[in-house]
């Protein structure tokens, strides 16, 4: 498979966050176009935290300027996260293993492998950004309490693979993941989603900023909204943190 036609591709060897890095050439943007950095000095998380992310491991953004609504805009995560379990499989063959956690992270073996950070941008911008412990995972310790553990590809598979490589096989996983998505909209990437989902049926836990839901986690909805079945009955969420 080659790199996929009309998207940029830039590999640097450090930079701050390649997120941040992404709103700084929005502007001049004249396709979509992934942002590789081999080292990032202050890579960050979902809900602010810091990401730990030692050289070696894949660090990207897809930089893009969508034209839809942002509730449209905002499904991009659920085609990162189908797209990365595409490359990720095709490049060790260990699809078994491979499952996704709501709302976006990809879990190898039941623990997190990679994560994905969607950021609105100026100029009706978009960054996908995308981390994965290709040879080394941060510790149990520094992750919250209670999180999945993280692992590595390396610990987890043997299987040794370059950020390059990772780019280039998520890149081409994209485009026929986002050409899914603009041709036939949401819901075919929902199922395919759903039938890839870590715990569907099981009894979780969301975590929002104000409180803490447990249910049996039912579905994700055509907006890509969490539903779990609690006692008090059927609880949609549109922003959380799972924990099993
Ligand atoms: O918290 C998460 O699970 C999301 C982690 C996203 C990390 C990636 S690494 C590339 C991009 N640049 C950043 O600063 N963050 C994302």
């Amino acid at each position: 498979m080659g790199w996929p036609e009309g998207y940029g591709r830039r590999v640097m060897a450090e930079v701050d966050s390649t997120n941040a890095e992404a709103a700084r050439i929005v502007g001049g943007l004249g396709g979509p176009e992934w942002i590789c950095a081999l080292n990032q000095t202050a890579a960050r998380g979902r809900r602010g935290r810091v990401w730990i992310a030692p050289a070696g491991n894949f660090a990207a953004t897809l930089v893009m300027r969508p034209r839809e609504t942002a509730a449209v805009v905002a499904l991009r995560s659920f085609v990162a996260a189908l797209a990365l379990y595409d490359a990720l499989a095709a490049l060790t063959g260990a699809e078994a293993a491979l499952a996704l956690k709501w709302p976006n992270d990809v879990l190898l073996n039941g623990g997190k492998v990679a994560g994905i950070l969607l950021e609105g941008l100026p100029n009706g911008g978009l960054a996908v950004g995308i981390g994965v412990n290709l040879i080394a995972a941060p510790p149990a310790e520094q992750v919250e309490a209670g999180a999945v553990r993280p692992v590595s590809l390396l610990e987890e598979t043997g299987v040794r693979v370059s950020p390059e490589q990772m780019l280039d096989a998520l890149a081409a996983a994209w485009a026929m993941r986002e050409d899914s998505f603009v041709t036939y909209g949401f819901a075919a990437m929902r199922e395919a989603w759903l039938t890839r989902a870590a715990r569907l049926g099981e009894v979780i836990t969301a975590r929002t900023a104000r409180d803490s839901v447990t249910g049996t986690f039912e579905t994700v909805d055509a907006q890509g909204q969490l539903v779990l079945n609690t006692a008090q009955g059927r609880v949609t969420i549109a922003a959380a943190d799972v924990f099993f």
